[in-house]
């Protein structure tokens, strides 16, 4: 007999006040939790030419001292139009009691990374320790990401040591609250 189908009883949530409490080591990013929306632009010196995204930034939690982590971006032209789908991005930010982070990630693109960073006042930095690649990945060895909450706009900053260039600017992006 199979048993009776029941749901989760351990659901994420997206919005604070409902599902689960909030993992006491979470308080220094409560705030990031929810949907954010908004626009950044890339470049890197490999590439003949800069250009935008659109971007979508999910964090939830399940009650346990980490976020679930998801990103996609997709490429617009100047008028905002939609071009194609862009970079996509999974992970978990564990929060430490020092609000230390220790964030895993992974992409689509056969690249896997770990970073260590730290939560002070509106920012959180973070470092790569470790970036792993698949046999056809693109050659990626370090990341650094900077993510900084002022006025309710979440700024995302990432650079980029890659394919045989020096750590440098790969993207920047300003996002604010969506409704779930
Ligand atoms: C918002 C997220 C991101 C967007 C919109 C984005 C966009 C782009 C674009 C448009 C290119 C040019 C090639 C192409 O047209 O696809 C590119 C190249 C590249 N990106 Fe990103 N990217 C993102 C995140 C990342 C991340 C997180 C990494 C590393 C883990 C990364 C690593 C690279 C590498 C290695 C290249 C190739 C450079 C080369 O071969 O010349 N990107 N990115």
């Amino acid at each position: 007999m199979p048993e009776p189908a029941q749901e989760n009883p351990y659901p994420d949530t997206l919005v604070l006040g409902e599902g689960p409490e909030p993992h006491p080591q979470l308080r220094p990013v409560l705030q990031l939790i929810g949907r954010w929306h908004g626009r950044g632009s890339g470049e890197y010196p490999t590439l003949e030419h800069g250009f935008r995204y659109e971007q979508e930034i999910t964090f939830s939690h399940d009650g346990r001292p980490f976020l679930r982590y998801e990103s996609r971006a997709w490429l617009i032209d100047g008028s905002g139009a939609a071009l194609r789908p862009s970079g996509r991005e999974v992970g978990w930010w564990r929060v430490m009691p020092d609000a230390s982070l220790e964030v895993v990630l992974a992409h689509p693109t056969g690249i896997v990374e770990t970073y260590d960073g730290q939560v002070s006042g509106a920012g959180i930095e973070m470092a790569t320790r470790s970036v792993s690649v698949t046999p056809r990945a693109k050659e990626v060895t370090a990341m650094r990401r900077r993510y900084t909450l002022e006025g309710g706009e979440l700024t995302v900053v990432q650079e980029m040591e890659a394919v045989g260039q020096p750590m440098q600017h790969h993207l920047m992006a300003r996002l604010t609250p969506r409704n779930p």
